[in-house]
């Protein structure tokens, strides 16, 4: 088709154009002849102009969409399609693979910007990686060694072996991607993207990942407004299951669950048994999502996996089940430790839960000290109007999953023993004066003056759910900056914890784990190793520091500012800073 275009371009105005029958097209191009379209109507010559520079548009808009998809040396069997997302140092593009036919997504990842965060020294810590052998080959090296081990018995020296393979190439552990395919090679489930394949070229690696056709689930929470509680159970329990697997079979915690890393495979929409939709609150309207059908899913969203493990680390050896790192050593503070980094990805799901629900965030502000101080206290409300029809079933998973100690937090056993995700009816156990106003939580409450732009006016005027969130920051931008807080704020509690335990001889033994916390802390920690403050600032001013820094990092200035919250590792900024510093692929 494009190429009769182009030649329809080609002989410009001299050209004709039959069309025969409906999608058939042919050209003539004999001059005289009208152009004909259906057999029936006749088009003069100014249409015929008109009809070639409509045709000339296309063809250019389709040549730049074209030229837009790169082609990569080391990728020659995949077909490149479209773009479906990008990552901070990344884009994913759906292609085809030309000898299975298979459609599959391939993340390609830039190396010069990975070099660029993991400095210069990883050469001198990693001197067993030959520099003629790629990283590839090394990673391969690591997997074949592992397998190996999982299945012998795995003795005291071999598990020490074993973990050490897994704590000794730390430049694969600084680069989020290695440790992202590292950790995704061993993972196989239906709630998780699986890796299909990896390679790498000089300049990029390449992700070969099952494709979810349907994307983000933030774009469908967008699409329809909220989601039912049916739709958000649906959504929920498949989550919570791939976390599940995670922590109890393979002992990762993904450290980075948001509607954003969260895709689903779609499934059509089925018309809905009910007439009308139920009245919304304010006066919103809702999209309809249709018929929920158990098994199936509703409002499009059939199967839901979780992707992007590129934050996520191993907590635990699968083979022995002790913690990685510790040698057989099975200290309550090490356990509580393992409880505690998996407790992050239940405070993410009950951020998911409450996004899908409501269709906002729980927490949200401008204003970057007073995010930070509602994350810390765990301060969110279930705002009126919007939570007013939702179940006080889901509200009270939600109050269990946001808990800010850990230890008080839902395990993911518990969520998944709680009537609301049984879809059993619900008995609050609690007194209910605490439900309906808990310190710090108000579960109900009135609409707080917020988050609201002048220019919109005020909130009793006309608050709907887009005024909820600042108009100067997006529901995403939210989403990424309050998990960062709220995971480096309990990681740097802990690492503190441990610190504190290992200068009083309580934790000699565990060198490697608390190196093991520091390189978690390599690419996100707070420079200062304390835990976060913050200085009155907004997102904004915020981002300007990151670039800031950025600069004094460049120029080996390593003054300290007075704000000291480090979110690097919030897709977003970094996003962000990829805009101030463009890298083109
Ligand atoms: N398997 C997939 N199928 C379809 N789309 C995908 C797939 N994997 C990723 N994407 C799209 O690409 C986006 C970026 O992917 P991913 O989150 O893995 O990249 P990243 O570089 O790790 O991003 P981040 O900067 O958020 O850490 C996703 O948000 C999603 O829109």
């Amino acid at each position: 088709m494009i190429e009769q275009l182009k030649n329809f371009i080609r002989h410009g105005k001299h050209a004709n154009q039959k069309l025969i029958g409906q999608d058939k097209m042919h050209y003539d191009y004999e001059p005289k002849n009208p152009i004909r379209i259906d057999g029936n109507r006749i088009y003069s010559e100014k249409t015929k102009l008109d009809n070639a520079t409509a045709v000339a548009q296309i063809v250019a808009e389709e040549r730049v969409q074209k030229s837009k998809l790169p082609t990569y040396q080391g990728l020659e069997r995949y077909r490149i399609l479209e773009k479906m997302g990008e990552g901070a140092f990344s884009n994913v593009y759906k292609a085809i693979d030309t000898v299975t036919q298979e459609k599959v997504a391939i993340k390609v990842v830039r190396k010069s910007e990975l070099n660029h965060l993991q400095g210069n020294g990883d050469r001198k810590i990693m001197p067993n990686i030959k520099k003629s052998n790629t990283l590839q080959s090394h990673i391969e090296h690591v997997f074949k060694n592992n397998t190996s081990k999982h299945t012998s018995n795995t003795s005291n020296t071999e598990m020490h072996l074993h973990c050490d393979m897994k704590n000794q190439p730390r430049a694969i552990e600084r680069s989020n991607v290695l440790k992202e395919v590292q950790i995704m090679r061993q993972l196989k489930h239906p709630s998780i993207v699986s890796l299909l394949g990896f390679s790498e070229s000089p300049d990029y690696y390449f992700l070969v990942l099952e494709l979810m056709e349907g994307g983000e689930l933030f774009h469908q929470i967008v699409k329809l407004t909220y989601f039912s509680e049916q739709l958000s159970r649906h959504v929920i329990v498949q989550v919570a299951q791939g976390i599940r697997y995670l922590h109890e079979e393979k002992g990762v915690v993904h450290r980075d669950i948001k509607p954003e890393n969260i895709l689903f495979q779609p499934i059509p929409i089925f018309p809905s048994k009910e007439e009308r939709p139920p009245p919304e609150p304010n006066g919103e309207s809702k999209e309809d999502e249709g018929q929920f059908i158990p098994e199936v899913g509703g409002g499009g969203i059939g199967k839901i996996k979780i992707a992007d493990f590129g934050l996520s680390k191993i907590v635990w050896d699968e083979q022995t089940r002790t913690p990685c790192g510790t040698l057989g050593y099975t200290a309550p503070e090490i356990i509580k430790d393992e409880r505690y980094s998996k407790s992050v990805d239940l405070w993410a799901l009950g951020c998911v839960l409450y996004t899908c629900l409501c269709g906002f965030p729980p927490f949200y502000d401008e204003s970057i000290q007073d995010l930070s101080d509602k994350v810390s206290k765990g301060q969110y409300t279930f705002l009126s109007p919007w939570w007013d029809n939702i179940s006080s079933s889901a509200k009270d998973l939600i109050t269990h999953l946001l808990i800010v100690n850990p230890d008080k937090r839902y395990t993911i056993q518990q969520f998944f023993e709680h009537p609301w995700v049984k879809d059993e009816p619900f008995q609050s156990t609690v007194n209910r004066s605490v439900i309906i106003n808990p310190k710090p939580i108000n579960l109900v409450s009135k609409v707080e003056p917020p988050l609201y732009d002048e220019s919109i006016g005020t909130p009793e005027e006309s608050v709907r759910r887009k005024d909820i969130i600042s108009p100067g920051i997006s529901l995403k931008e939210m989403f990424d900056i309050s998990y960062a807080v709220h995971r480096m704020g309990e990681e740097n509690a802990r690492k503190k914890k441990i610190k504190g335990l290992e200068k009083s001889g309580g934790l000699n033994p565990f060198k490697n784990h608390h190196n093991n916390l520091n390189d978690d802390f390599s690419v996100e920690a707070t420079r200062s190793n304390e835990p976060i403050k913050t200085k009155t600032g907004s997102i904004r001013q915020l981002t300007q520091l990151i670039s800031s820094n950025k600069q004094q990092h460049k120029e080996g200035v390593h003054r300290r500012k007075g704000f000291d919250l480090n979110l690097e590792a919030a897709t977003l900024l970094r996003r962000r800073k990829a805009l101030v510093e463009p890298k083109g692929i």
